[in-house]
């Protein structure tokens, strides 16, 4: 299991050192545009899977939507304490 910091390290991580075959790596490399999309549709996921599907299914919806977040903020150049202070 993964707590949000654990996981923004490992795809800051990503994004510096580029592996083959990292999803994160090919989604930032498609852009703010394509991130963006993304963001959206998997924030529709959730709310269809909170509306008519299981937790358990609406939990990995919302894990996958602040997956594409954190692709987002790593686009951007933000860290978490860039987000944390705005909570
Ligand atoms: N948490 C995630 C994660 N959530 C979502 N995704 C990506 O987003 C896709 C799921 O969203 P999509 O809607 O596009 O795909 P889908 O099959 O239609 O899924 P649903 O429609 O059912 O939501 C997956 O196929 C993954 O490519 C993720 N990819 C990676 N991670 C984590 O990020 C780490 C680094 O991943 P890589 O960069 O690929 O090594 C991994 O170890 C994981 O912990």
């Amino acid at each position: 299991m993964k707590t949000f910091e654990d996981l923004f390290a490992e795809l800051s991580e990503k994004a510096q050192t580029r592996p083959e075959g990292s999803g994160t790596v090919e989604e930032l490399d498609r852009g703010v545009h394509f991130i963006g999309k993304k963001i959206v549709e998997e924030a529709a996921e959730v709310w269809m899977a909170a509306e008519y599907e299981s937790d358990e299914e609406a939990a990995e919806e919302m894990s996958q939507l602040l997956y594409h977040l954190q692709v987002m903020m790593i686009a951007k150049g933000l860290t978490v304490q860039d987000v944390y202070r705005h909570l």
